[in-house]
């Protein structure tokens, strides 16, 4: 009998053959083998929403291929795995032929698709990764599993990007295909101005005349009675005739005030999913993507640092390396973890400037470098208590509003010009020294968490 790699080899084979690109990366890669036991194939899988689409679509050819290769009937077990994704299933690429790009580019630009937002450029995470699933499922199959497909999540967190990336993807898939994405304020104002100029029978060609309609956020559909009742109009005849359906919400149907019971009910018939705020690998492969394609150099330990600062919302994550590239263009050096800090420094919120204290930042050194507060505030002059000592007066004056005398008597009594000469010698060194650029990057995220 074949072992249980070969058999997997051959099943990736065979899949290559029938699945296009994406789904190949949604399903296939993200599946593993684990074991192959009394003719039982057991493969880990990272979500229910795999496991179901894996049980309906792929396991077919699990059974023909495992016959085929064993001759024995092989039974497929589905088993979600519950760790954080790896390296592999954080980028996945998306590759098609260019004229189909071409055409499916002139088609998205039409449908008011926003270029960048396709699945290629969509990098998957713990807080996405169903979503993800989900967006995938409904643009290579639209009008059938998922129908209506509700994304709903906090502000900023890829709602948008993934409604964009089903509608690319649904071009490129068959150019032909009509796609329309529109804000919920967009609809609305669409809808008033058809009444006003006579032109609803245009408005309802112009909605109900499409294979994939995208609606995004519609929380702001509550208090619309007017627009309400159409958009029940529109879903329905859109539903009715197997178009697809995918809407955005800050959060879910049954929690926007004053939204229609019966919009709520016909939501409830498709599927919801939730995305979530990004964890810490995420947000460095996010801006890892978005360095690389606007070809910036930027040091992993920069990337990290950046991305501790920024936890919840990946438009402000994108905001912050904006303004770190202004900045290092502006002062014409490259972008080091000292300049981020600096460049970032004004966005944190002055409350927590102000919070800070000087002994905070003195004990968070000390049990950093491990040692005294006594001597850290004394006069000895070794290397291992001056440099830290210089260091807390740097950050001392970095992150809190208090002045240089004061800084100066807090360290013991020392003059404001110590405290001068200690914040440019770091300033300095954080320029070329790696080393202490991470350890003043580490020290600001304990003061920060
Ligand atoms: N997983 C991701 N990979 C790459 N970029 C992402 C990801 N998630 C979000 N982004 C980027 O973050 C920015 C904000 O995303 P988007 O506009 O889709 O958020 P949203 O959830 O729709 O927010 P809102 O609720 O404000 O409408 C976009 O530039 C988008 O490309």
């Amino acid at each position: 009998m074949p072992n249980i790699e070969y058999i997997w080899k051959e099943l990736e084979d065979s899949y290559r053959k029938v699945l296009t690109t994406p789904s190949f990366n949604a399903w296939i890669e993200q599946a593993s083998p684990i074991s192959l036991v009394n003719n039982q194939l057991t493969i880990e899988v990272p979500s229910t929403l795999h496991k179901e689409y894996w049980e309906k679509n792929l396991s077919t050819k699990i059974v023909e291929t495992g016959f085929k290769l064993t001759g024995q009937e092989i039974t497929p077990i589905f088993i979600i795995q519950n760790e954080i994704p790896d390296e592999k299933s954080l980028k996945k690429t998306n590759k098609k032929n260019p004229l189909e790009e071409l055409s499916a580019m002139e088609n998205s630009r039409k449908a008011l698709l926003n270029p960048k937002y396709t699945f290629d450029t969509f990098v998957i995470g713990k807080g996405n990764q169903m979503a993800h699933a989900a967006a995938l499922v409904v643009a290579e199959d639209p009008g059938s599993t998922y129908n209506p497909l509700f994304f709903y999540g906090g502000v900023g967190l890829g709602k948008t990007h993934l409604m964009h990336a089903i509608g690319h993807q649904m071009l490129l898939n068959n150019p032909n295909a009509k796609v329309k994405y529109v804000s919920s304020e967009t609809f609305a104002n669409d809808f008033i101005n058809s009444i006003q100029n006579r032109t609803s029978e245009a408005f309802r060609q112009e909605y109900r005349n499409v294979d994939l309609l995208l609606v995004d956020d519609i929380q702001f559909f509550a208090d619309k009675e007017g627009t309400q009742e159409e958009f029940f109009h529109t879903f329905n005849a859109l539903y009715n005739d197997g178009r697809q359906i995918v809407l955005t919400s800050d959060r879910l149907p049954n929690e926007i005030p004053k939204l229609q019971e019966r919009l709520i009910s016909r939501f409830a018939w498709g599927l919801s999913v939730d995305i979530t705020p990004p964890d810490l690998e995420t947000r460095i492969a996010i801006l890892r993507n978005k360095a690389d394609a606007e070809r910036l150099e930027i040091p992993d330990d920069t990337l990290s640092y950046i991305a501790g600062q920024i936890d919840s919302n990946i438009r402000e994550l994108e905001g912050a390396l904006v303004r770190v590239q202004a900045y290092a263009t502006m002062n014409g050096q490259d972008i080091t973890t000292s300049l981020a800090a600096d460049s970032l420094k004004t966005l944190r919120p002055t409350e927590e400037k102000k919070e800070l204290s000087i002994l905070k930042i003195q004990e968070t050194v000390c049990n950093y470098y491990h040692l005294q507060l006594k001597d850290l505030k004394g006069k000895k002059r070794v290397k291992s208590i001056v440099v830290p000592r210089q260091i807390a007066m740097f950050l001392s004056r970095e992150l809190t509003d208090n002045s240089l005398p004061k800084i100066g008597a807090e360290f013991g009594g020392k003059d404001h010009t110590t405290v001068i000469h200690s914040h440019e010698k770091i300033q300095q060194l954080l320029e070329t020294d790696i080393v202490l650029q991470k350890e003043v990057t580490e020290l600001k995220q304990i003061l920060f968490n």
